[in-house]
């Protein structure tokens, strides 16, 4: 018997996002404060211009001030950091984001401790990964694709509590942050890793299943247990130079209860997650009157 999994349609819900989102900023900016997102990038990566292209206009289109820095890829570490403690300082940027991978020989764990706290729209800053990991009572910035998996999971009603879930991949900007929402959330979590030994022993026991590996199609339908969500967070390229995810899609459909798609899926919402914390960090910044 087969049963095609009801899709999660990340790119409606990113849109409905991007409405909030567009109307909570004209409220903001009525009030005086237009919420402003600062990206860096460095070096002429086409992917990362692609990207950082579509999250300028995205900006642009829901009314927040958007400014693109474009460094060369010979820039210093102490020319980047100048660069970023500049934006620390300005009064229009509510959230600083540091497109990555850098080249090499950049720090990029130098640069993503030396972004304000309160302007770290990534959520990657070790403050901000504490205040998460230690689930306190705060407003913080969460990385934003495993915020964005949190809202899409929440928008399907796929039950948490007490249920398993299995996190393939342990990323500072996925799995880790993942991991420690799906607690909050009361699940019971197992974090798997290119080493784990018996791995699709482990994901058919998973009620939700988190897979950013990076490896095209590595889950199959046999990986699956019948019912179970599946959130495909991959980004790879198949034979043909298109984009595809770490999920057998056509297969994996066949047998779970709930799947994201690539494209359409996890990669949209990452984006309206952006822009939703951006809006955040400048509403956050007026209350605490820094
Ligand atoms: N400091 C930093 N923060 C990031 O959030 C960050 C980063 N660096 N570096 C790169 C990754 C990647 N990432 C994506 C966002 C949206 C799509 C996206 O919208 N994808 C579309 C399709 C895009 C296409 O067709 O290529 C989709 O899945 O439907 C993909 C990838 C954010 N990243």
């Amino acid at each position: 018997m087969s049963r095609l999994a009801t899709l999660i349609d990340g790119k409606k819900l990113a849109n409905e996002l991007n409405e909030q989102t567009k109307q909570a900023v004209e409220a903001l900016s009525a009030k005086g404060v237009q919420p402003g997102l600062a990206v860096i990038i460095v070096g002429e990566d086409p992917a990362s211009q692609l990207y950082v292209r579509n999250k300028h206009r995205k900006a642009a289109q829901l009314g927040i001030h958007s400014v693109v820095k474009q460094l060369p890829a010979d820039i210093t570490q102490a020319e980047l950091l100048a660069v970023v403690r500049q934006l620390n300082s300005d009064s229009s940027i509510h959230g600083i984001l540091v497109q990555s991978p850098l080249p090499e020989p950049l720090d990029e764990h130098e640069v993503t401790r030396t972004i304000s706290p309160e302007k770290d729209v990534d959520g990657f800053h070790p403050l901000n990964v504490g205040l998460l990991y230690t689930n306190m009572k705060l407003q913080y910035p969460v990385a934003c694709t495993p915020k964005g998996i949190m809202t899409m999971l929440a928008a399907y009603d796929v039950p948490l509590s007490g249920k398993h879930a299995v996190v393939v991949g342990r990323s500072n900007i996925v799995g880790r942050p993942m991991t420690a929402l799906l607690m909050q959330a009361d699940a019971t979590v197992t974090i798997a890793n290119r080493h784990t030994e018996n791995l699709k022993s482990l994901t058919r026991q998973a009620d939700i299943l988190v897979v950013a590996t990076g490896v095209a199609h590595l889950i199959k339908a046999a990986d699956v247990k019948p019912g179970a969500t599946v959130i495909d967070v991959g980004m790879d390229r198949d034979e043909n130079g298109k984009l595809t995810g770490d999920v057998d899609f056509e297969a994996v459909s066949q047998v779970a209860g709930k799947i994201t798609p690539v494209p359409g899926g996890v990669g949209p919402m990452t984006i309206a997650t952006l822009m939703q914390q951006t809006v955040e960090l400048a509403k956050w910044s007026e209350t605490s009157g820094s």
